[in-house]
C-alpha cells in the first residue's frame, strides 16, 4: 500500500513521519504527472507546490481551518489529499472534478477561484468575519509571485496591515508568472541573498538604524536614496513590513523540514504574517523544470517523455492567425503597439514581442493598468493593441469605459477566448462580452465569423479613429486561406451568406459556420433558412436586420449569455423599429456554464448546428400544429 493510498483526508497526514511525508510528495507527484498527462491541465504549478501543499495540511486542520488559494491552478496536491483522489482522472473533463478549488466540490475548497489576485482580500474577509463571532480558525492565503503583480493583492495587504488580523499569507515565489514574471517587485523580489547571515546582518541593520531614538526615520530615508552603495541593506521582507506584516523567508519550498518547522511556528503568532517560499516551478518532472511555460497549461503528453500529444497539424488556431497578423501590420504603421497582461503565450504575441521588443508591453496580471496604460499610449498618438481573453477584460470594465470609451480613444481591444474555451470552464469562458460591452457608447464591436474576418477586423480597427473591440474564440480556426493584406470592412455593414424564404438565421461569431450547416440539413427537409452574419454587435446593421425579418421567422444564435446579448439587440431594436417578427434566440443560459470540450457545451446547450436545425424543426412543427387545429 502507498502512503498516497492512507490518505483519506487531510487528517491522515498528522499520523505520518517525516520520511512517510518525503515518499507521499514522491506520489502525489507521479499521480499528478500520470493523470495530467491524460486530462492534460495546470502541470507546473501543481508540481512547484506539493511540499508546501502537504506541509500546510499536516500543520492546518482544514476544512475548519481555511487555505486560499490564489488562482487556484495549484491545487491538484491539495486536491489529493482532501479526499478527492477517485475522482482525479476526470479532472477539467465534462461534469468531472473541477481543475481549480470550488466551494461546491469539497469543504475544503474554502473560495472559488480561477482569476488571480484574489486571495489575500477573501482570507482577510474570512479573518474579518472570525473574529465577528469570536472563532479562532487558521486562515491562510497562498499566492504566487505572478499573482503579486495585480493591484488587488495589495489592496488586501494595505487593509491586512490595518486591520491587524491574525492571517498568514504565503507567497509562493518561482520567479515566473505564466512566462517569466516582470516588472519592479519580481526583481526585487528575486534579488539573491548569498547567505542566512547576510540575510540576518541585513535584516539586524535595518531594525538598528530604523530604532535609533531621534534620526532612525530619517536615516532609513537617506540610505535609500543612497540607493547605490546601501542597496544591500534592503530585503523583500521590508516590503512586507511597510504594509504591517511579520516576515519570514525567504525559505526553501521544497524543504519539507524546513516548511513544516515555519508553518508550525506562524500559524500561532499574532497579527499578519507572511512567508517568503521559493519554489521551483514544474519541480520533480524534468520537462516541466526546463520549460515551466509550456507545462504550466498543457495538453495530453507523454507522461515518460514530456512530449506533447496532438494539437500540431491541421488548420492555425485564430490566437496564431491574430499573432501573426498583428506583426505584419505593424512592420507598416509605426503606431502600432501592444500590450498583454502576463499572457504573452496565450494571446500570441509571442513573435511580436521578438520583432517589436520595444513596442511590446506585458504589464504583468494587471489588466486594470494595462486599459488605462493604453488609453495614456493613446493620447499621445500611438494606436495600442490590449491583446487580452475576453474573461480577464472583465477585471477592467471600467478602465475601458471610463478611460478609453468615454474619451473616444483609438484604443484596440483583441478579445481572445470569446465564447466557451472548454476545459478551464465557467471562471474562463468568455461569454459576457457581448452583453458587457455593448451598452458602451463609443465602442465599435465586431465579431468575425472566421479568420479571414478576424484579419479584416483587425485592419478596419487599425484604421478606426476610436475605440475598437473584436472577439474571437479559443481552438483552431477554419483552414482557410489568410495570404495577403486584408481588406476592411464597412463598420456597421453585415452579410447575406444565403437566401432562404421560411426563415433568417442570424448568428453572430462562430457560431455562423453551425447555422450554415443547420440551414442545410434543413432545406433537406423542405425548410428554406438564410444564413446572415451581422457582423457587428454594434453598430447594428439595421437595414439587413429589417430584412432578415421579411421571412416571417427570425433565429439569432451566439456564443453569449442570452441576458444582454446578440438577440436581445436585435429584440431591441425591432420593438424601436415596430417590427413585429417571432424571434427564437438561441445562446447560453442565465447560469453559469460548466465546463466540458467546447463542442459538447455547444451541443449540450443547442447552439451547434444539429441544435439550431432541431430548435428550427420544432418551431415549424409546432406552427403546422397550429395551423391544423386552426
Ligand atoms: C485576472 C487574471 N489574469 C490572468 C490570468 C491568467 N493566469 C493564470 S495563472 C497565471 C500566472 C500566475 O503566476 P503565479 O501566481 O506566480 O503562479 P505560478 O503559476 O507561478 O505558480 C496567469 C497570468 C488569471 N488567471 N487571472
Ligand atoms: C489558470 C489560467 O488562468 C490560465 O492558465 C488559463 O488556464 C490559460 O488558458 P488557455 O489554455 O486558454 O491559454
Ligand atoms: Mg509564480
Amino acid at each position: 500500500m502507498s502512503v498516497l493510498d492512507r490518505i483519506g483526508s487531510p487528517a491522515d497526514l498528522k499520523e505520518l513521519d517525516r520520511s512517510e511525508l518525503k515518499q507521499l510528495a514522491e506520489e502525489l507527484r507521479r499521480e499528478i504527472v500520470q493523470t495530467v498527462s491524460r486530462t492534460g491541465g495546470h502541470l507546473a504549478s501543481s508540481l512547484g507546490v506539493v511540499e508546501l501543499t502537504i506541509a500546510l495540511h499536516r500543520v492546518l486542520d482544514s476544512p475548519r481551518d481555511k487555505i486560499v488559494w490564489d488562482v487556484g491552478h495549484q491545487a491538484y496536491a491539495h486536491k489529493l489529499l482532501t479526499g478527492r483522489r477517485d475522482r482525479f482522472p476526470t479532472l477539467r473533463q465534462l461534469d468531472g472534478l473541477s481543475g481549480f478549488p470550488k466551494r461546491s466540490e469539497s469543504p475544503h475548497d474554502c473560495f472559488d477561484v480561477g482569476h488571480s489576485s484574489t486571495s489575500i482580500s477573501a482570507a482577510l474577509g474570512m479573518a474579518a468575519a472570525r473574529d465577528r463571532r469570536g472563532g479562532d480558525e487558521k486562515i491562510v492565503a497562498v499566492i504566487g509571485d505572478g499573482s503579486m503583480t495585480a493591484g488587488l493583492a495589495y489592496e488586501g495587504l494595505n487593509q491586512a496591515g490595518h486591520l491587524k488580523k491574525n492571517l498568514v499569507v504565503v507567497l509562493n515565489d518561482n520567479e515566473m508568472s505564466i512566462s517569466p514574471n516582470v516588472g519592479a517587485l519580481s526583481s526585487f523580489l528575486s534579488r539573491k541573498m548569498t547567505s542566512d547571515f547576510f540575510i540576518r546582518m541585513k535584516k539586524e541593520a535595518k531594525h538598528l538604524i530604523g530604532a535609533m531614538p531621534g534620526i532612525g526615520k530619517e536615516l532609513l530615508q537617506l540610505t535609500s536614496r543612497a540607493e547605490h552603495s546601501l542597496k544591500g541593506f534592503f530585503t523583500p521582507g521590508m516590503l512586507f513590513e511597510a504594509f504591517g506584516f511579520d516576515y519570514f523567508g525567504p525559505i526553501n519550498g521544497h524543504n519539507l523540514d524546513e516548511l513544516l518547522e515555519t508553518m508550525q511556528n506562524v500559524v500561532r503568532l499574532d497579527g499578519p504574517v507572511l512567508v517568503h517560499v521559493v519554489t521551483r516551478k514544474g519541480q520533480g518532472f524534468r520537462p516541466a523544470e526546463d520549460e515551466p511555460s509550456r507545462y504550466h497549461g498543457v495538453g495530453p503528453f507523454d507522461p515518460e517523455t514530456g512530449e506533447v500529444v496532438g494539437g500540431k497539424g491541421g488548420a492555425e488556431t485564430y490566437t496564431g492567425v491574430f499573432g501573426r497578423t498583428l506583426v505584419q501590420m505593424a512592420e507598416k504603421d509605426e503606431r502600432l503597439v501592444a500590450i498583454t497582461a502576463a499572457m504573452s503565450e496565450g494571446t500570441g504575441l509571442k513573435s511580436f514581442a521578438q520583432r517589436f521588443p520595444d513596442r511590446f508591453y506585458d504589464v504583468g496580471i494587471a489588466e486594470q493598468h494595462a486599459v488605462t496604460f493604453a488609453a495614456g499610449l493613446a493620447c499621445f498618438g500611438l494606436k495600442p493593441v490590449v491583446a487580452i481573453y475576453s474573461t480577464f477584460l472583465q477585471r477592467a470594465y471600467d478602465q475601458v469605459l471610463h478611460d478609453v470609451c468615454l474619451q473616444n480613444l483609438p484604443v484596440i481591444f483583441a478579445m481572445d477566448r470569446g465564447g466557451l474555451v472548454g476545459a478551464d470552464g465557467p471562471t474562463h469562458h468568455g461569454t459576457f462580452d457581448l452583453s458587457f460591452l455593448r451598452c458602451i457608447p463609443n465602442l465599435i464591436f465586431m465579431v468575425p465569423r472566421d479568420e479571414v474576418e478576424l484579419r479584416r477586423a483587425m485592419e478596419t480597427a487599425r484604421r478606426h479613429e476610436g475605440p475598437f473591440a473584436f472577439r474571437y474564440p479559443r481552438g483552431k480556426a477554419r483552414g482557410l486561406a489568410v495570404d495577403g493584406d486584408p481588406e476592411p470592412v464597412e463598420i456597421g455593414r453585415g452579410e447575406v451568406l444565403r437566401r432562404g424564404d421560411d426563415v433568417s438565421i442570424v448568428a453572430i461569431g462562430s457560431t455562423v459556420a453551425d447555422a450554415l450547416l443547420a440551414a442545410e440539413m434543413l432545406e433537406k427537409e423542405g425548410i428554406s433558412a438564410g444564413v446572415v452574419d451581422p457582423r457587428f454587435i454594434k453598430p447594428l446593421d439595421e437595414k439587413l436586420l429589417l430584412a432578415a425579418a421579411e421571412s416571417g421567422l427570425v433565429v439569432t444564435v451566439e456564443e453569449n449569455v442570452l441576458q444582454g446579448g446578440f438577440g436581445s439587440a436585435l429584440c431591441e431594436f425591432y420593438a424601436d423599429a415596430a417590427v413585429s417578427v417571432p424571434v427564437i434566440r438561441l445562446g447560453l443560459p442565465d447560469r453559469f456554464v460548466e465546463q466540458g470540450e467546447q463542442a459538447e457545451l455547444r451541443a449540450r446547450y443547442g447552439i451547434d448546428a444539429a441544435g439550431i436545425a432541431e430548435r428550427i424543426r420544432r418551431a415549424f412543427a409546432a406552427g403546422r400544429a397550429r395551423s391544423a387545429g386552426s
